[in-house]
């Protein structure tokens, strides 16, 4: 490792690279998170299927290892997620007899989950995700039909941004979501974020998750996304960034190692990627990958479980990969 030089250093001038995280990766990723990264998200132990399991027992130890390791090692956290329709158990939507619970049962529940959680690690987590994924990616309604939105109604959004800014005005709070630069979800998340920042919502940013592969996004939406969010005056944070080898809907399972023409194709998407962060560095102000290096990635289960992938700038060696050398180099 002594030759390769340090991936985040060599973007530091623009904005910090990230990398997410979980209580094994954080061992076994040691050594590249210490030097090639500056920022880190927890994967699933800040989300509040693994923080507060049952009505107030909180488990805390995951995430709390997060936070040593990035104090101990001078990291940014971004915080990962309060409300989002996956990974919250069903406890938080029912009443004691079973049924669902009131609107002002789930309200109190957000708020105290929230206020728990951004106020145990205030002035250590400087971004939240605050809510995830809550607009439909199809389709002529704008929010996705959830639990949130079924109990509490459709201000469960700004509640929870409210709810965030309380507990530590200082953090900036984002509205996260994936095929976000697709154009139909891009004028649907455009229009949500217009709307709370209209309503004086305490909303400071916009993370754009970047799951992409080799053949989309294209450049242009991915351009026309940035440039559509940051018309809104926020900062865009590059939430989870991977690039699949393969397209969304192709469910081939035949590979056990990219073939040479997805190796060149993944050095040229990449390098095509970070021209383009470059350019807006004055509105994106994080890029954070969705995870370290090959040896561990959740696309190896989704879309296609089981199947192998090789979404990052390090193999499952722990070695930088000629996308790495071709931004480095840049
Ligand atoms: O790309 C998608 C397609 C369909 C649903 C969700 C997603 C992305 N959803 C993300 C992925 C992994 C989880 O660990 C993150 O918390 C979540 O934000």
């Amino acid at each position: 490792q002594k030759d390769v030089p340090s991936f985040y250093k060599a973007l530091q001038e623009f904005f910090p690279i990230g990398a997410a995280v979980n209580p094994s990766t954080l061992v076994s990723g040691n050594d590249l998170l210490v030097k090639q990264f500056k920022s880190l998200t927890s994967e699933n132990h800040m989300k509040f299927e693994n923080i507060q399991p049952q009505e107030g027992v909180y488990t805390f130890e995951n995430a709390d290892q997060i936070i040593d390791f990035a104090a101990a090692n001078d990291k940014l956290v971004r915080g990962h997620t309060l409300v989002w329709h996956n990974q919250t158990p069903d406890w938080v939507f029912k009443n004691d007899c079973g049924e669902q619970a009131s609107r002002e049962q789930v309200l109190e529940r957000m708020s105290k989950h929230i206020s728990t959680v951004v106020g145990r690690y205030k002035g250590k987590i400087h971004a939240w995700d605050v809510v995830n994924e809550a607009v439909t990616d199809s389709g002529p309604d704008l929010l996705r039909d959830s639990k949130w939105l079924q109990t509490i109604g459709e201000d469960y959004i700004s509640k929870a941004f409210h709810f965030a800014h309380m507990a530590d005005p200082d953090a900036t709070l984002f509205y996260n979501d994936y095929n976000e630069s697709n154009p139909e979800k891009r004028e649907k998340i455009y229009t949500l974020v217009k709307g709370l920042v209209e309503q004086g919502v305490p909303i400071h940013g916009i993370g754009l998750q970047a799951h992409w592969n080799l053949y989309n996004p294209s450049l242009d939406d991915i351009r026309c996304a940035i440039e559509r969010y940051a018309s809104l005056g926020l900062q865009l944070h590059i939430t989870e960034m991977d690039v699949s080898m393969f397209n969304f809907e192709d469910q081939r399972i035949d590979l056990t190692e990219p073939t040479e023409e997805m190796v060149a194709l993944h050095q040229q998407r990449y390098e095509q990627f970070f021209s383009i962060f470059k350019e807006y560095k004055e509105v994106i102000s994080n890029v954070t990958f969705w995870g370290i290096a090959d040896d561990y990635t959740w696309l190896d289960d989704f879309p296609v479980v089981g199947r192998k992938n090789w979404p990052f700038l390090f193999d499952t060696k722990h070695q930088p990969k000629s996308s790495f050398w071709s931004i480095v180099n840049k």
